[in-house]
């Protein structure tokens, strides 16, 4: 297996108080690695060691198979990223702040920044100062900046902070074609879960400095199936009816109050007569399919995130 990036037991301490504990974790060639967790969980610490912008205090990283080192300038020159809030030249315009960047890359292509802008939908801009753009502009102009000098793995934090809807779409389908049309490797976090879900192959969940979960989407789509969730005047008389009337095992009771089956073979239909011929008031009852927030609330369950 081809790995772009590998952690082992990363550690990062501020005068003895441990932000990121023992982190070993591994990112594919070509796939989007999303990397999910609340605010102040470690993910920013966990990218700004990657990018050698802060030093780790123990553990190794590997990236593109070789060890990261204080001098790794040419491991840095293939990648492009966005760490916490871009900052730019502020009185320049988006196209002079990507020739600046380009030259201190030693990148020289000067049609690659035409492209990049147009891949991030930023136009009629020529002759705006950067200051004077919104926030969710400046966030494009962050990811114009990451991948103009066509780098083989991107590393972007909340990337999507300060984009309306559409621009987050434009976003996540800009991500999805870098990654399928040009192979690059993309690490990207967010704490909103809808987002990650929507784009990564593969999802680490990170709390309090260290890695819950590594979990492929393709893992979690075959984990979780349809389920039917069912509300009634008695939870109680209904968990029995359906253990012996309807032999279902797999079932389970939310708050005393809704029951969630997880057979598939029984159907909505046959459920509600059972239960009103057995003289329960049903007062709700659907099909569920259940999503990654189900999943993050077993994570939740098992104790492993504090919410
Ligand atoms: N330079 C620093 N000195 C001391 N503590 C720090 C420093 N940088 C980060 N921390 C602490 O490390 C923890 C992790 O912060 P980090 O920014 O990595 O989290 P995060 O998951 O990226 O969250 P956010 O999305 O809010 O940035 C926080 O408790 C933060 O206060």
């Amino acid at each position: 297996m081809t790995y772009i990036l590998r952690t082992t037991q990363l550690t990062k301490s501020y005068m003895g108080n441990e932000v990121v504990s023992n982190v070993n974790m591994k990112i594919k060639k070509g796939e989007i690695y999303g990397f999910l967790g609340p605010n102040g969980a470690g993910k920013t610490t966990i990218m700004k060691m990657i990018t050698n912008l802060v030093k780790p205090t123990s553990g190794e990283i590997e990236l593109f198979g070789e060890k990261l080192m204080n001098q790794s300038y040419h491991l840095l020159g293939r990648m492009g990223s966005i760490i916490e809030n871009p900052i730019f030249y502020d009185k320049l315009t988006a196209r002079k702040n990507l020739e600046l960047h380009c030259e201190y890359m030693g990148f020289h292509n000067k049609q690659a920044i035409d492209e990049a802008l147009v891949l991030v939908h930023l136009k009629n801009i020529d002759e705006k100062p950067v200051k004077d753009f919104s926030l969710g502009m400046k966030q494009r102009l962050g990811i114009a900046r990451a991948i103009v000098t066509k780098p083989e793995f991107l590393i972007l934090d909340e990337p999507i902070n300060g984009l309306d809807p559409v621009g987050i779409k434009e976003i996540r389908d800009l991500f999805k074609m870098l990654s399928k049309e040009y192979g690059i490797t993309i690490l990207v976090s967010s704490h909103i879960l809808g987002e990650i879900e929507k784009v990564a192959d593969t999802i680490a969940v990170i709390n309090q400095g260290k890695l819950i979960e590594e979990v492929t989407m393709e893992h979690i789509r075959e984990k979780n199936s349809e389920y039917i969730e069912l509300a009634t005047n008695d939870y109680k008389k209904t968990a029995y009816l359906l253990e012996h009337q309807l032999k279902i095992v797999n079932f389970r009771v939310i708050d005393n109050y809704f029951i969630r089956v997880y057979e598939s073979d029984v159907s909505l239909g046959e459920l509600s007569k059972m239960l009103i011929l057995n003289d329960v008031v049903i007062e709700s009852i659907h099909k569920k399919e259940s999503s990654l927030e189900d999943y993050f609330l077993s994570l939740l369950n098992r104790g492993g995130i504090s919410a």
